[in-house]
């Protein structure tokens, strides 16, 4: 369903800061597959995504959606299809507008055009669809999202992206800015929603227990490359040692840091 074809994205070219931040990648994602991706920082992680999104466009190469050639299509047209969960809670919903407010946005989206209204049985519809997340917030419906925390705030991010239907969902180390109970929480529902509604997911993080334990398929990234792309059998058996000795073996050197081993 998703096609990255030569790949590359050159920052400030032909400038003294120029940087190949993805180099050549080719990636090709099929439908409702579960893809965590890990790589140090800097690795052309968010960046990837970015390329992904619409939010830039390649230097080179092409990426294809449903068939389709999107390379140079804009992030709003791409958004359709495409949701993106930030570590930020705060980029998800419109803090000022009500949680009522924000869900039917999201279920417009999802309708994709249709005209729909916020009525009782709309509210009642929401009303259950908050409920399994044990945050109260099926009573909080006026309340502004503002007032939530941050972990309700993701959480109900997650929700509105469901109802939204899009066709692939990026997730950009969305529990890392949450406290441990509540980015335990939030992933609990990521992996919830995932397996029943049978989400492509696309998931960065730097927790490697995370990255090998979740999702069908496993890529390492390292200076805007992928440097391993493991599923099936070979990503049953991974253990982080496993990793971090492949690393090492592909790249003839120690890591530089210890980011990719933060848990
Ligand atoms: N908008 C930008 N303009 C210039 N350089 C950028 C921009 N975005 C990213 N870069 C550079 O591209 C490289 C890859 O960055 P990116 O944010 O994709 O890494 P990452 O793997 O997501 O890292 P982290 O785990 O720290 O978030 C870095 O050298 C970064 O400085």
């Amino acid at each position: 369903m998703l096609e990255i074809k030569a790949v590359q994205k050159v920052f400030h070219p032909g400038t003294v800061n120029e940087n190949l931040a993805i180099r050549n990648i080719d990636l090709s994602v099929n439908q409702g597959e579960f893809i965590t991706v890990i790589g140090s920082n800097g690795a052309g992680k968010s960046t990837l995504f970015n390329l992904i999104s619409g939010t830039l466009l390649p230097s080179n190469g092409e990426i294809w959606l449903h068939g389709k050639n999107v390379s140079k299509q804009p992030e709003y047209k791409r958004a359709k299809h495409i949701g993106r969960i930030f570590q930020n809670p705060l980029l998800g919903t419109a803090g000022n507008m009500s949680l009522e407010d924000n869900m039917i946005l999201a279920l417009k989206k999802g309708f994709k055009g249709l005209r729909i209204s916020l009525n009782h049985q709309m509210r009642e519809y929401f009303q259950e669809q908050l409920v399994p997340l044990q945050m109260g917030l099926e009573n909080r419906l006026k309340d502004n999202v503002g007032l939530l925390s941050g972990g309700q705030r993701q959480a109900l991010t997650l929700l509105m992206m469901v109802l939204s239907k899009p066709d692939l969902i990026l997730l950009d180390e969305h529990t890392a800015a949450l406290d441990p109970k509540n980015a335990q929480v939030v992933l609990d529902l990521t992996l919830r929603y995932i397996r029943e509604y049978g989400l492509t997911t696309m998931m960065i993080t730097h927790n490697m227990h995370h990255a090998i334990q979740y999702g069908d398929r496993i890529l390492m990234m390292d200076k805007g490359e992928i440097i391993l792309d493991l599923s099936g059998p070979e990503k049953q058996g991974l253990t982080v040692e496993k990793l971090v000795k492949k690393f090492q073996e592909i790249r003839n050197t120690e890591l530089e840091n210890d980011e990719l081993l933060l848990s």
